[in-house]
């Protein structure tokens, strides 16, 4: 089972400081387990910067998005619903992976 996950180098300070807890993603990342550890990648140079414990992982649809996803992605809804749509132009069911960060490592 693979243990890693890219992010967008953008989004590091955000899940480095713990305001950022969640992640939506398509299914082609459905893989994921609750309770899994993942290695923590940017996606533009493959940087290790995390360590995350998954804590829940579910399915949702585009316009089940809601104020709390927000608040969870430290963003406004308006922008959450803009970054997903700017990665995922044409998906609409997607998993919601909640998670926390982690000292150890893996
Ligand atoms: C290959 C790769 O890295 N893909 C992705 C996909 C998603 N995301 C983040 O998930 C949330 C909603 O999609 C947003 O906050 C994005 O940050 C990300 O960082 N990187």
């Amino acid at each position: 089972m693979k243990n890693k996950i890219t992010f967008f180098s953008r989004f590091e300070a955000d899940i480095l400081s713990g305001k950022k807890t969640i992640t939506i993603r398509d299914k082609s990342e459905a893989y994921f387990l609750a309770g899994q550890q993942l290695c923590v990648f940017t996606h533009e140079t493959g940087r290790l910067f995390a360590h995350i414990r998954i804590i829940s992982i579910s399915p949702i649809r585009f316009e089940q998005l809601n104020e709390q996803h927000a608040q969870q992605e430290n963003m406004s809804l308006h922008a959450l619903k803009q970054v997903v749509r700017e990665i995922y132009p044409f998906e609409n069911e997607f998993v919601l992976i909640e998670f926390e960060l982690i000292n150890e490592p893996i």
